[in-house]
């Protein structure tokens, strides 16, 4: 449904106050070709009506003869940013930067951070973020998720199309995403309303199978036939099925990287107005496909990259695959029953 500039203005209003943007703060805009006009534009627009000193900076895209599609996640941690430091210099000088072009997972989104500066990333088009702007209470619920995820040891997944896998938990920090910046030196993502962690380094074993309708991304399709994935010592070791295995075995060789096989985030999705439908409702290439990685219930795992939360891996391949009807379970705990959200269990 097409989105008002009044509606889209409000929408960053909200955000921007949830993220304490305050006048005479600065607020600086990264963009590029690809990003949405009215996203930039009423972004810049509430930026200015929170009194806030606003600088737009315009990058030139790169990588497009490593990726194989123009997904914003086929090809991760090079970006724009890499070796520009006078845009890198700019960004450490700001409070807040709204990232409209996605600099996820780069070396210099760690460094930006590491100064102090916020970053939201916004590169969902403004339908979805209207939809899903987000809330003090999303905040609330993901960060009571977190505190038991936190102190975890372990994670067992299970399904009825036969996931079984054991994750070991603690090496690494939790990370919750719920779509603000209120503290210095925070990244998040609108729409969100997600948490993760990272299972430890050789710690992920068992098998997982992405059943009929389960998601890719950034493939952004719905599987049409089961792939299992048999993990030993935090490594992919085979990926079997029929075609979408096929299609999803010759995308990760394109890398030519062995990381790009290990297990990298694993979480659940809590966002009541995200829906695993809508990307059958979509142009795949409209979407970076949150609504996918943040769907109430999902049990959401990565391949890939790990550099986000410290971690030595920083392959280029990185995949989300969120699943339904899986049960996760924290040490004893169960967080998520058969895809639905056990709240009491935060509590
Ligand atoms: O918001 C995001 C998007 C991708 C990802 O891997 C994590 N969080």
């Amino acid at each position: 449904m097409p989105v008002s500039d009044y509606q889209m203005v409000k929408a960053w209003d909200a955000v921007l106050k949830l993220s304490k943007v305050e006048r005479g703060q600065k607020v600086t805009i990264l963009c590029g070709p690809h990003t949405h006009p009215q996203t930039l534009q009423t972004a810049t627009i509430a930026a200015q009506a929170a009194g806030a000193v606003v600088t737009r900076i315009d990058l030139q895209p790169i990588n497009a003869e490593k990726a194989t599609s123009r997904d914003l996640m086929n090809y991760l941690g090079e970006t724009p940013l890499t070796n520009n430091p006078v845009a890198l210099a700019a960004m450490k000088n700001s409070d807040i930067v709204l990232d409209l072009m996605l600099l996820l997972f780069s070396p210099e989104q760690m460094e930006i951070l590491e100064s102090g500066t916020k970053i939201l990333l916004a590169v969902e088009p403004p339908e979805v973020l209207v939809r899903a702007v987000p809330t003090e209470a999303d905040r609330e619920r993901v960060l009571a998720a977190s505190r038991l995820l936190k102190s975890a040891k372990r994670m067992h997944v299970t399904s009825p199309a036969g996931t079984d896998v054991t994750f070991k938990l603690g090496e690494f920090p939790t990370i919750s995403e719920y779509g603000f910046c209120e503290e210095p030196g925070r990244w998040d993502h609108w729409p969100s309303g997600f948490l993760f962690t990272f299972a430890n380094e050789g710690g992920s074993d068992g098998t997982i199978v992405i059943d009929r309708g389960d998601i890719l991304l950034p493939q952004k399709n719905y599987v049409s036939d089961k792939i299992t994935m048999h993990l030993r010592e935090g490594f992919v070791r085979s990926i079997e099925g029929d075609v979408d295995a096929a299609l999803l075995r010759e995308f990760m060789e394109a890398y030519n990287d062995p990381e790009a096989y290990a297990i990298a985030h694993i979480g659940w999705g809590m966002q009541p107005r995200c829906y695993w439908h809508t990307l059958s409702l979509v142009d795949r290439e409209a979407t970076s496909g949150q609504d996918a990685r943040a769907f109430e219930g999902n049990f959401l795992f990565s391949l890939g990259p790990n550099n986000e939360a410290g971690g030595p891996r920083t392959t280029p391949c990185h995949l989300d695959i969120p699943l339904r009807n899986c049960t996760v379970k924290l040490d004893d705990v169960v967080v998520v029953r058969d895809g639905k959200v056990i709240d009491e269990a935060f509590r």
